[in-house]
């Protein structure tokens, strides 16, 4: 009888390898093609002697495990993995339209129908991944890339692909840190409903809620929660409610991710297919 459910053995000659997409500190990302099915994936290279330098070894084949068993519309697949001598392959779905960091840069800021509607699939990946007892995606811009129909996927396994021309502010930033995380308290999962507050108030106004020159002074704003609204570009106050719910310091006071899904804001300007279009007005 066949082998039950032997996972398939991918070998590098199973794919035609194609233009890089990003570089990173372990290795590189590249458009690639799987001869049989000729499915068009991300294939991810990373050296192995970077791993070991950097005792990530373990840490990757967590990442792996968790990546291969998650299966979401809003979370970037990840179909398999193989290794050679010197390199460690993780075969990923390819995201179309490319990272949602280029698209905000060139944007300046999002609408609030197009914010409204990437947060909600994102708090809804989020449920999704809650459930499986999976915490801290690190939902930064960096992290998420948009699909061939618009729909937004979070992209991250705990390792930061740097493409061509990364985002200066980004390395290493703490802006997205919620303030147990920056007093090195132990964090659970209501770290992810600050991050998606952070990211709503950066999609809406183009910048992050407590940027700062120096760590320090975003350290400070962070922890004491300073958070401002500009005048421009103008956001609704029903946007502003919701952010204020989840940028609390106590993470048992931040509106639960269900609760997101049904406030005002995001019920009357969320697209329902978790898509957004271009100048659809209805
Ligand atoms: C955080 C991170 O992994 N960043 C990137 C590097 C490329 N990689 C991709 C991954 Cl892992 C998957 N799909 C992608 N699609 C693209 C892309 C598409 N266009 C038109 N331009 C780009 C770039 N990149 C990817 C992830």
């Amino acid at each position: 009888s066949a082998h039950a459910n032997q996972e398939k053995r991918w070998v590098l000659s199973d794919f035609e390898v194609g233009k890089p997409l990003g570089r990173g500190k372990f290795g590189h990302v590249y458009l690639a093609r799987e001869k049989r099915s000729s499915e068009i994936v991300a294939l991810k290279v990373l050296f192995k002697s970077q791993l070991k330098q950097s005792q990530v070894e373990h840490q990757l084949r967590r990442e792996v495990e968790i990546q291969s068993h998650l299966r979401h519309p809003n979370i970037l697949r990840l179909y398999g993995y193989f290794y050679d001598q010197t390199r460690v392959y993780l075969i990923l779905e390819y995201a179309a339209k490319g990272e949602l960091y280029k698209e905000l840069t060139r944007c300046k800021h999002f609408s609030e129908r197009r914010t409204a509607t990437y947060v909600a699939s994102l708090a809804r990946a989020l449920i999704y991944l809650h459930g499986k007892h999976v915490i801290h995606r690190d939902i930064k811009p960096e992290n998420l890339l948009v699909g061939v129909q618009g729909e937004i996927k979070i992209a991250d396994f705990g390792w930061s692909v740097h493409t061509f021309n990364r985002r200066r502010t980004m390395c290493g930033t703490l802006d997205y840190l919620p303030p147990e995380m920056v007093e090195k308290a132990e964090h659970d999962y209501h770290v992810d409903i600050w991050s998606l507050g952070v990211l709503c108030y950066e999609f809406l106004y183009g910048v992050p809620p407590f940027e700062a020159k120096e760590h320090s002074e975003t350290y400070r704003r962070i922890v004491k929660v300073d958070l401002k609204f500009p005048l421009k570009p103008f956001v609704s106050p029903a946007a502003k409610d919701l952010i204020s719910q989840m940028l609390v310091k106590s993470s048992a006071q931040r509106l639960p991710l269900h609760k997101v899904l049904e406030h005002p804001w995001i019920v009357q300007n969320a697209d329902p297919s978790g898509v957004y279009r271009e100048g659809r007005s209805v």
